[in-house]
């Protein structure tokens, strides 16, 4: 159907309230009714600038662009002006490289704000489309896993941009848990168990946890109390569990026990003694787990050697969560910079405020170099295998760039509405409340530099003495 056409005199008349229309970017929209609904008031609506007036520079000092994307807004509209065209888009498909973009798009599902509020399991639908796409299986990086299946309609190579949805609780709910839970199913568990689980999970049914954590011990990972007993009938595992990503959603726990010879890594699934609770944490469900009976056929690797098994893990565990950091991290610079083009502030844009450009010179900078550091680790990782890894890059995974302390200048930026959950800075709030998590998820930041240097010295050769320059 015909957008229907206006003149600007005929808006001008419809200026009051109950007959209220305003222009923004060449679009008529009819306010009468939704006026008093609108959740920023009636008197700015009324005000003489906006009424029967081009808003288009007032509206989007104030609103995401999406709002507007909205059906409940969007069918307010009720025409366009005659000759005039719109100016401002939203971010198209494909504008920039195609499979980028398209892998962004399937990411950004309704169902994430949705769920990152009541806290609750993604849809069903969500997974079948993920598993159908083989992005679970996607996730777990390049190994024969991924031989024989088309990604994303062969539209892409395996890149990690979940975390722009900006609803962290949401995208560990897709798998986050998987993501570190099923490599030690995949690369330690015994044929038969591996073979059931994968196909569980690749085709969106299943879900896996790591549950190492405990009220007693995290970064310690030697430090557990979790105790799997041999007994007749397979082990017998006793132990909470805590703070354990998809805990709540699970089916299948990869869990770090002690054991008489030390420590031992099972697959335990979910049945007849397995108990979870939530614990609400400031941005995700999490949940404990405690005793159950477990064949001996989940054992993963050797009793006795758990700790390599667990340890197996952290590279790319730690590159993930780096991935995800710098991921989100790049997207507050987006908004930051959407935001500062956007905004008038003594009747100019923000960015014509050198202050606030010197802001988003330095953010830039250091995000930008962490993707950079992101890059290089990632084509080195892509290029040995597991036991290479562990010995060459360990240690330099450990100094991630991972840490909330990057984009901290995006609070002058946005003022007050940084702390706002709704509305233009809800990124800004959703990231200022969770990213100091990204410095103690898979192990404590500090701790994990630490190792990272540790490893560093000992490499460092010993037969030659220091000598300064002179
Ligand atoms: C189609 C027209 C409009 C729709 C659908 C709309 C919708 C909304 C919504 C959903 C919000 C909540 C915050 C957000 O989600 O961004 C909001 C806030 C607000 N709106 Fe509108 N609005 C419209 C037009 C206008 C116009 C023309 C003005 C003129 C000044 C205006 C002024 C405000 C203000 C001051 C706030 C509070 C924002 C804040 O403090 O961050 N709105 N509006």
């Amino acid at each position: 159907m015909a957008t229907k056409q206006f003149t600007t005199e005929e808006v001008s008349k419809h200026n009051k309230e109950g007959d209220l229309w305003v222009i923004i970017d060449s679009k008529v929209f009819d306010l009468s009714k939704f006026c008093g609904m609108h959740p920023g008031g009636v008197s700015v609506l009324l005000e003489e600038s906006v009424a029967g007036q081009d808003a288009t520079e007032a509206f989007f000092g104030l609103h995401r662009q999406e709002v507007l994307l909205k059906p409940q807004y969007a069918r307010l509209q009720i025409g366009a002006i005659a000759g005039e065209e719109p100016q401002i888009f939203p971010r198209a498909v494909g504008a920039l490289s195609m499979g980028h973009r398209a892998f962004q798009a399937a990411f950004r599902l309704p169902d994430a704000s949705a769920r990152e509020e009541d806290g609750k399991r993604p849809s069903q639908s969500v997974f079948d489309a993920m598993a159908r796409a083989n992005i679970i299986a996607m996730r777990l990086g390049p190994g024969p896993h991924l031989k024989g299946r088309v990604l994303m309609d062969g539209i892409v190579k395996p890149e990690e941009e979940g975390v722009r949805l900006n609803a962290r609780g949401y995208l560990d709910g897709l798998g986050g848990g998987t993501y570190i839970g099923l490599p030690p199913i995949m690369n330690f568990g015994q044929p038969a168990l591996r073979k059931k689980v994968l196909e569980e999970v690749f085709s969106g049914k299943k879900l896996v946890c790591l549950a190492i954590t405990e009220a007693f011990a995290g970064s310690d990972v030697a430090g557990l109390k979790c105790f799997a007993k041999r007994t007749e009938k397979g082990w017998l595992v006793t132990g909470t569990k805590k703070w354990i990503t998809n805990g709540m959603t699970a089916d299948y726990f990869t869990v770090g026990c002690r054991s008489e010879k030390g420590m031992v890594v099972l697959c335990i699934e979910r049945g007849p003694g397995v108990e979870t609770k939530q614990i609400k944490t400031s941005y995700s469900t999490t949940a404990a787990f405690q005793q159950v009976l477990v064949p001996y056929e989940n054992t993963l690797g050797e009793d006795g050697s758990g700790l390599q098994v667990i340890l197996s893990n952290f590279n790319h565990e730690r590159w993930g969560m780096t991935a995800g950091s710098i991921s989100s991290q790049r997207s507050i610079v987006e908004e930051c910079l959407k935001w500062a083009s956007q905004r008038k502030v003594f009747g100019k844009p923000l960015t014509s405020q050198a202050v606030i450009r010197s802001k988003l010179a330095a953010m830039i900078s250091r995000v930008e170099s962490a993707q950079a550091w992101l890059e290089n680790v990632t084509y080195q990782m892509c290029h040995m295998n597991y036991k290479q890894q562990a010995t060459h890059l360990a240690g330099f995974v450990c100094i991630s760039p991972a840490s909330g302390k990057l984009a901290t200048d995006r609070f002058q930026i946005f003022g007050g509405r940084g702390i706002t959950k709704s509305g233009m800075g809800s990124a800004i709030e959703q990231y200022h409340r969770t990213v100091p998590f990204d410095a103690v998820l898979g192990g404590a930041e500090d701790v994990l530099g630490d190792l990272g240097v540790r490893q560093a010295m000992r490499k460092m050769p010993r037969t030659r003495v220091y000598r300064p320059l002179v």
